[in-house]
């Protein structure tokens, strides 16, 4: 098992710590980021999830926060099972996004490593038994694509978004891998992340 970047499969044009160029199409860059994300090798994809976890965790035991929002991985997002157990042992309470109607900010439930889950009209996995919550004042935010100055791309629901123009807003870590960074401009309902934290940090 090994964290060199080499062994990756990414499209040509898309290689680690290459951005591909700017494209004013963001349905093309998800299809392009979606697609490189898809054919990380599983052991590479392994030890970046494993290195993510590892910063995660450094950054949760400074934040020092009552609950954090986490996800719960979809289309080979970062999986960060692995350390949910450590960080709820650390104190805090985690929540899972949950979206109750389009166009809208997202609901956040508690949720408990290990507890029951069903999908939603979505398909996305949220807890069988749904017990809401305020937006939490952390959010590991994944991110499908990430530029330089802090902007994520999303599937194109607008959800977090819509969550973040609201105060008190949460503080934000997006969760990436760092092949992941794209050049892409910022709409004006987009909100810059606090922090992008990848398998490098
Ligand atoms: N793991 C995880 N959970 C999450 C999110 C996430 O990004 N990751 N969400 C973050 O919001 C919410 C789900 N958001 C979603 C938004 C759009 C689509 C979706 O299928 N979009 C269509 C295109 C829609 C359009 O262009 O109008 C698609 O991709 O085909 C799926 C989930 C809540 N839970
Ligand atoms: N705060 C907002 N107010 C009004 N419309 C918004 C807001 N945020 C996003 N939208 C709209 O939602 C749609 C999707 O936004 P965007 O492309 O930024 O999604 P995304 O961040 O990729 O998706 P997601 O957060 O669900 O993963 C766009 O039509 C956008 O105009």
């Amino acid at each position: 098992m090994t964290s060199d970047p080499r062994i990756t499969r990414l499209p040509a044009g898309l290689q680690p710590g290459t951005p591909p160029a700017a494209t004013p199409d963001k349905a093309a860059l998800r299809r392009q980021l979606l697609a490189a994300r898809r054919s990380l090798d599983p052991a590479t994809r392994a030890a970046w999830d494993r290195a993510l976890g590892e910063h995660v965790l450094a950054w949760w035991r400074d934040v020092n926060r009552p609950a954090l929002g986490v996800y719960w991985p979809l289309r080979d997002e970062p999986d960060l099972h692995h350390v949910f157990g450590e960080m709820t042992a650390l104190g805090g309470q985690l929540l899972l996004p949950v979206v109750l109607e389009r166009d809208a900010p997202l609901a956040f439930a508690e949720w408990q490593p290990g507890e029951a889950m069903v999908k939603d009209a979505m398909g996305i996995a949220i807890p069988a038994a749904l017990r809401l919550q305020p937006t939490p004042p952390a959010l590991l935010v994944p991110c499908l694509g990430y530029n330089a100055q802090g902007y994520r791309l999303g599937y194109g629901g607008g959800f977090y978004d819509r969550t973040l123009e609201h105060a008190p807003r949460p503080a934000t870590i997006g969760i990436a891998y760092s092949c992941l960074a794209a050049d892409f401009d910022s709409d004006g309902h987009d909100v810059a992340l606090d922090r992008i934290i990848t398998e490098a940090g």
